[in-house]
């Protein structure tokens, strides 16, 4: 059973202050709509923040990290072992979302939602109810009370940085193998075929991805999520304790009224996930980019998402969400910065 709080509404964005700023993006010293997908992430920031001035100077980042027992098929370019290596990185401020976060001004809290590591990696948030997933292959990679688990550990690390009184927040995955449990959950929810939605991951050629794609294939067939299945029940079969937990923290985030910028593949399934447990959290997020992993094409079409930017990233930990967020924190401060024609005395345009 999954935690009650899941499905409680989340507030709809505000309709008064979109009009607002709407009003004020064509007051401003620019052709209208001249400013593209600027104007528009300002506008959307403005109706979700509920405020005039909308900005992006406080962005906490929460990384979840969970090992996969499906890793040990050899679905990855990377031995399982680097997940708990990672922790160890990221506490010493050297991974890609460190540098990231530090040169952002970003929070950033690193979240063990489930990896094999047997101690506490210093400065890494231990919230866990196993030591990695089964795996899926011969099993269902976890049981309700750790899915349950998962989506409470989100929930907690959102709670955790109202201290921040978050304007955004971004959220982050590291895990070997997790493209593979993040494939299958698609596939699942999606009903397409392993191999359109299957990538390279860290890098596999094309026979590993055909490997890929043929066990998580079986998984599906063995584990009866070929038809339309629950969510719970997918999660359960094919899941990873730190997808689990960001689709919970996206939910619990929207319950607060805090937008969510969301990163590459793996974020975008468990925002898919968390839409299908609570399809009123859609309208608090914005994509940030398009990963080269080839499935995050199929899951933003599905979502209706048009991501920022395109930068053929494909790493995951946060780094394309967070490489976005200096774009957001421009449109915002055209949006409250910029002169108005009235303000500079510049003629408006011709009827
Ligand atoms: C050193 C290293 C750092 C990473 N940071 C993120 N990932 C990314 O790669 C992994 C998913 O790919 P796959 O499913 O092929 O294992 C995840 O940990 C993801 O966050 C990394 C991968 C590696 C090797
Ligand atoms: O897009 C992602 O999130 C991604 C892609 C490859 C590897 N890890 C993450």
């Amino acid at each position: 059973m999954l935690p009650e709080w899941i499905s409680l509404d989340c507030a709809a964005p505000s309709e008064t202050h979109r009009q607002a700023a709407l009003a004020r993006q064509a007051q401003l010293t620019k052709p209208l709509g001249a400013l593209g997908r600027l104007e528009d992430v300002a506008v959307e920031l403005a109706a979700l923040q509920a405020t005039e001035t909308p900005g992006a100077d406080r962005v906490p980042v929460v990384l979840f990290a969970g090992d996969h027992g499906i890793a040990r098929q050899g679905i990855s370019a990377y031995p399982p072992e680097v997940t708990v290596q990672m922790l160890h990185n990221f506490a010493g401020g050297g991974a890609a979302i460190s540098v990231l976060a530090r040169s952002l001004g970003c929070p950033l809290e690193v979240v063990d939602a489930g990896t094999l590591a047997d101690a506490r990696v210093p400065g890494v948030v231990v919230d866990k109810p196993c030591r990695g997933t089964r795996d899926f292959s011969v099993e269902r990679a976890l049981t309700p009370a750790e899915v349950a688990f998962a989506c409470e550990a989100g929930g907690r690390a959102v709670a955790r940085q109202a201290d921040h009184a978050p304007q955004l927040m971004i959220f982050g995955e590291m895990g070997i193998g997790n493209t593979t449990s993040a494939a299958a959950i698609a596939a699942a929810l999606l009903t397409c075929a392993p191999a359109d939605i299957v990538g390279s991951g860290t890098g596999l050629d094309a026979a590993g991805r055909t490997r890929k794609a043929g066990i998580i294939g079986d998984a599906l067939a063995r584990h009866g999520l070929v038809s339309p299945t629950p969510v719970a029940e997918i999660l359960a079969a094919v899941g990873g304790l730190e997808i689990i937990a960001m689709a919970g923290a996206i939910i619990a985030a929207a319950q607060r009224r805090w937008p969510v910028l969301v990163d590459g593949f793996i974020v975008s399934v468990a925002a898919l996930v968390a839409i299908r447990l609570n399809p009123s959290c859609r309208p608090w997020l914005l994509f940030s980019h398009r990963s080269a992993e080839r499935g995050h094409a199929i899951v933003l079409d599905a979502l209706g998402a048009r991501p920022l930017i395109d930068l053929d990233l494909r790493l995951g930990e946060a780094s394309g969400a967070a490489t976005a967020l200096p774009i957001v924190r421009l449109a915002c401060a055209l949006h409250g910065g910029m002169a108005t024609f009235a303000e500079a005395a510049v003629s408006g345009r011709e009827s």
